[in-house]
């Protein structure tokens, strides 16, 4: 499990590795010189080096590094921004050391920046990190523009300067860096978009702080890895039974819009749901029935009939939305799902259904005495349900989700490039298993069908909805480049087999 901590829970590490004896120039020193050893591993020749260096303590790692890489033989010259009577603490210590070291120091010049850059195989962003707290404007932004523009390969110390190393977000201007080499542990803004974008590759260095720190930090963002959630799922045991692993309920829409229910349901047998039944009005059975094989098949005429199917408690996990239709039909169909024990996902029109009364949804969700409920909107849908969360432009997509999960009571999974999944108590993943190739239609369908299966073979709600998530991405890795969602299906074998013999 990969923990990942925001600009503040690093400062925090910081400072509980200087307060426990260590000195904040000696973090910095084996900074400067992770910094320095990517830079060599990056040339195949000794080359000239351009460091650009900011005020802060980012600039003070850039200082070590031209110092490092000076005494190993490279020609480098380092540009400050800003004033060097500025520089405080160990970023001015580290800057005496660089020119004790023969490091030629320049105050940074825009008007011969181009000159500078065009001599250099290599540039060095040491200009801001975690410290970034604002927009970058004026000359900062007009550095980056020109280094952005002459397209040289960059390193970024701790992050591209203008990517906020939180949210992702780039504030103002950005560098778009060749490789990132980040200290500890990665960031919130190394896997978010646009910044996972500018940060190139991304390499961790240990500069001496211990992992003990993580034990009173106790982040609460995660990658979503598999070791996130795998302790929780089993393969079948020996002697096992179909309904061990559960029965995935599919609430299928009308007969012209039928095709979702069927990927969400056969998703879920797929993906490990003991059985798997789609439910249906009599004219969308009869189109069911021309496609179903291992999925079963229950027709309802009305809403007492419907009941009756939900009064079956071993359909222990529902997914409703996909193709439902949005309006007072859907409305009532998710109230009668939510009214029960079993778990229940919520997609698509379940979602647009309650923009007018969100809360009316809410409050059917806390209500809910037993079973999970996983809502999977995309920032459309996400934005019709909370619209109060989306409109806080400046909040991270964490952010976003765990408020969304907190007012909901569910565990929201807010979807794209870089879903995350967030639950009520704080906790969040990041997704960076996914492919663009899943931007198609369906495949959303074939999530909810997914998560669906999870809950049912009783994962906790929130490692189901990760789980979930991950294996999406996986079997969309397995379908490659030009899959439709209908692809995506027979590769989730490969995905559960992979997952059997990990165990094992
Ligand atoms: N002892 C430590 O705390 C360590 C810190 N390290 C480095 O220190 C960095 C964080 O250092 P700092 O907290 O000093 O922060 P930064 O060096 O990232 O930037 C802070 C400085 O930039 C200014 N600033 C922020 N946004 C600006 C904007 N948009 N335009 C103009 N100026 C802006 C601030 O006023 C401040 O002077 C990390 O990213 C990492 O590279 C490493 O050396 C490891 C040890
Ligand atoms: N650019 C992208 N890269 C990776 N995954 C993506 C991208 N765009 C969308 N996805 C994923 O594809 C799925 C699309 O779901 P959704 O928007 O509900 O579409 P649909 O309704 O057509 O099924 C989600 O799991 C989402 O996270
Ligand atoms: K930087």
């Amino acid at each position: 499990m990969e923990v990942l901590l925001t600009p503040e829970e690093m400062s925090e590490a910081d400072q509980r590795t200087i307060r426990g004896g260590t000195p904040g120039i000696e973090l910095m020193d084996e900074a400067g010189r992770a910094v320095a050893d990517t830079c060599a591993r990056m040339m195949d020749h000794v080359a000239q080096v351009l460091v650009l260096a900011g005020p802060g303590n980012n600039g003070g790692d850039g200082f070590v590094a031209a110092r490092i890489l000076k005494k190993r033989g490279y020609p480098v010259r380092l540009l400050l921004l800003g004033e060097a009577s500025r520089l405080k603490g160990d970023a001015a210590t580290a800057r005496d050391d660089a020119a004790n070291a023969g490091v030629p120091i320049e105050r940074l010049n825009l008007a011969k920046l181009p000159e500078r850059l065009k001599e250099a195989r290599l540039v060095v962003d040491a200009l801001f990190g975690a410290g970034l707290d604002r927009p970058l404007e004026g000359d900062a932004a007009q550095v980056v523009h020109l280094v952005n523009e002459r397209r040289a390969k960059t390193i970024a110390v701790d992050l591209p300067s203008g990517v906020s190393g939180g949210s992702g977000a780039v504030l103002g201007e950005a560098i778009r860096a060749t490789r990132t080499v980040t200290f500890f542990r990665r960031k919130p803004g190394h896997l978010l978009f646009p910044g996972r974008e500018l940060c190139g590759g991304v390499s961790v260095a240990d500069i001496g702080i211990s992992a003990d720190v993580l034990e009173e930090i106790r982040p609460r963002t995660f990658v979503n890895d598999r070791e996130l959630w795998r302790p929780h799922w089993n393969p079948p045991t020996v002697t096992g039974h179909k309904y061990d692993r559960g029965h995935a309920l599919i609430v299928s829409g009308p007969a012209v819009r039928t095709g979702a229910a069927r990927l969400a349901a056969v998703a879920a047998l797929r993906a490990g749901a003991g059985l798997s039944t789609v439910a249906a009005s009599p004219s969308a059975a009869s189109v069911h029935a021309a496609h179903l094989t291992a999925v079963m098949l229950k027709a309802y005429k009305d809403e007492e009939q419907f009941a009756a199917i939900l009064a079956d408690r071993r359909l222990n996990s529902v997914v409703i939305g996909p193709a439902a239709g949005v309006g007072e039909e859907t409305r009532r169909r998710v109230a009668m799902c939510l009214d029960g024990e079993r778990a229940v996902v919520l997609d698509a029109d379940a979602l647009t259904s309650f923009a007018e009364e969100p809360e009316a949804l809410f409050a059917s969700i806390r209500n809910k005495t037993s079973g999970g409920v996983v809502m999977t909107p995309h920032d459309g849908e996400f934005a019709r349900l909370f619209p109060d969360i989306a409109a806080q432009a400046s909040m991270s997509k964490p952010d976003r989700a765990r408020e969304a999960a907190r007012l909901s009571g569910a565990v929201i999974v807010l979807k794209g490039a870089d879903t995350v999944i967030a639950s009520a108590d704080g906790r969040a993943a990041i997704t960076e298993n996914a492919s663009p190739w899943l931007a198609t239609a369906g495949s959303g369908d074939v999530l909810a069908g997914i998560v669906c299966a999870m809950m049912a073979q009783g994962l906790p709600v929130f490692e189901a909805a990760c789980a979930g998530v991950w294996i999406h991405g996986q079997a969309a890795k397995k379908a490659g480049p030009g899959l439709i969602s209908e692809d995506l299906l027979p590769v989730l074998k490969d995905v559960i087999a992979e997952l059997a013999e990990d165990r094992a």
